[in-house]
């Protein structure tokens, strides 16, 4: 069967993906974005942010001619489904999302579509937007063009969206006619081969799909992390607490990592915007649960910097401290509402000297005046009065303790991502502060073995 012609709008950590699968699905593909180095570099095959297994099939893409991009959205003339990938973020102003970039997608977009264009609607957005989208291209295209808008969000993420994106666990078809539907399982063909279910629903209830997953991840990692807070406070073990919990079938044992929590390009912005949403519709009870939500997720970066302060003795002003993770989550050097880059921000703000270090995030943070951003680990932590690490890189895991407390001025760590074997770093003469767990000394670990 020949490919499908698709264009994608946007070309952000989603859209480029989006784009990278479709072509190597065999699918005739040009990515739009108004931002003309990003779409330099796609064009090229390199890749803009570093995500896992990218690379590879971008550059397959581009190499088989299947995979073009432009800023001009004539490009997109000549194809039959466009996918709207653009960015939804925070507005400026409230909670809500701010849907500037669709509109001027969309309104861009109009003039080019050829008679019975399928717009598939991908980015996030609060439910209702499809339908407008709808009646907005309504009144710029003539009703004989028959343009139909879909939506068919994307569960897609960071660190796995390469996987995400060719297996992924559900499609959602959200879809007002037979037509768009087959049209879309057209394009998922080789997905839909895997047998990955497709459920076919409305479209506001495409909209909320997206929307409620993000609520309900986000509002399970609150919990746990209320949990962690709860063990520590009764000397209780949070790690066998959650094994214990995942074992029920009912909770399972994925997406339970206590931590400084949730940030990124789309829990925490998505889980107010669907609040927001929910005002707006009249029902409040979504801002009084999501509301605390949020509040539990900020106190645990708040939490983190309140321990450093503690741990330097109430005095942060001009001490050394080694922050290790800067991006909001391993293997990405997404920076966006990081809780890594958030504590070490506000440490930064009391005085201290923050020494970052952060394997793919540390080169966009050259231009952060209040950061020292560092090459390596040991540079990070030379002569630090306390080293926190704040995103869950394998490699500090790794570290050996014996080695490193050469180089700091004081063995003081805090775990903020549960990465540590605390035993071991104690044992190496550290004492460790790990989110649930608590404080494990050098004394009360030779104290056990004895
Ligand atoms: N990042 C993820 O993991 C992920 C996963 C699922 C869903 N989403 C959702 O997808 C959407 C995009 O997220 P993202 O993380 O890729 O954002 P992003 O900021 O990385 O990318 C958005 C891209 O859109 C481009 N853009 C803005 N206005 C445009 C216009 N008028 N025409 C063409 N391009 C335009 C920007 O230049 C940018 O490259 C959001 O709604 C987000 O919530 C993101
Ligand atoms: O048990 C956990 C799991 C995650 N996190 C944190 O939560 C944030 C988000 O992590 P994750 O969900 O893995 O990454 P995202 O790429 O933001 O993906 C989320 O947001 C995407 C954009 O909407 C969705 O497509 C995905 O399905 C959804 O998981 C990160 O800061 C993680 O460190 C925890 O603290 N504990």
């Amino acid at each position: 069967m020949p490919g499908v012609r698709i264009s994608v709008i946007g070309t952000g950590y989603l859209g480029a993906t989006h784009a990278a699968a479709l072509s190597g699905w065999g699918h005739d593909v040009v990515g739009i974005d108004v931002d003309p180095s990003r779409v330099t570099q796609l064009a090229a095959g390199i890749a803009p942010f570093h995500e896992p297994g990218f690379d590879e099939l971008l550059l397959e893409g581009v190499r088989a001619g299947r995979l073009t991009f432009s800023t001009d959205l004539s490009a997109a003339v000549d194809a039959d489904v466009h996918f709207l990938c653009v960015g939804t973020p925070q507005s400026g102003t409230g909670h809500g999302a701010d849907l500037t970039a669709l509109w001027q997608a969309v309104d861009a977009l109009a003039p080019h579509l050829r008679r019975g264009a399928l717009v598939v609607g991908k980015s996030t957005v609060p439910v209702g937007t499809a339908a407008r989208v709808q009646e907005r291209l309504e009144d710029l295209v003539p009703p004989r063009h028959g343009v139909e808008v879909a939506w068919n969000p994307e569960f897609l993420r960071e660190a796995h969206a390469v996987e995400d994106s060719l297996h992924p666990d559900r499609l959602v078809l959200g879809v007002a006619s037979d037509a768009a539907e087959t049209r879309l399982r057209e394009v998922y063909a080789p997905v839909l081969r895997d047998g990955i279910p497709a459920v076919r629903t409305d479209l506001q209830t495409a909209e909320l799909a997206k929307a409620s997953a993000n609520v309900m991840l986000a509002s399970r990692i609150s919990l746990v992390n209320m949990l962690a807070e709860v063990c520590e406070a009764a000397d209780a073990d949070i790690e066998r607490l959650t094994e214990i919990l995942g074992l029920d079938a009912r909770i399972g044992p994925r997406y339970l990592s206590p931590g400084i929590g949730f940030g990124g390009g789309c829990l925490p912005k998505d889980l107010r915007a669907f609040a927001s949403r929910a005002t707006e519709l009249g029902v409040d009870s979504a801002s009084e649960l999501l509301g605390a939500v949020d509040a539990v997720n900020t106190h645990q970066r708040q939490r983190a910097v309140d321990l450093t302060v503690r741990l330097l003795d109430g005095h942060p002003h001009g001490r050394n401290v080694a922050v290790l993770g800067a991006a909001f989550k391993a293997d990405s050097d997404d920076l966006r509402d990081s809780p890594a880059l958030a504590v070490a921000g506000a440490v930064s703000q009391l005085g201290a000297c923050v020494r970052v270090f952060d394997p793919q995030a540390g080169r966009h943070l050259r231009d952060r005046v209040d950061l020292e951003v560092h090459d390596s680990i040991e540079s990070a932590c030379a002569a630090a009065e306390a080293t926190l690490v704040l995103t869950e890189w394998p490699q500090f895991a790794e570290v050996d303790p014996v080695a490193l407390g050469r180089v700091v001025e004081r063995r003081v760590i805090v775990d903020g991502r549960l990465v540590l074997d605390p035993t071991r770093w104690a044992r190496a003469g550290w004492r460790v502060h790990a989110f649930g767990r608590g404080e494990t000394t050098p004394s009360a670990v030779s104290r056990k073995a004895g």
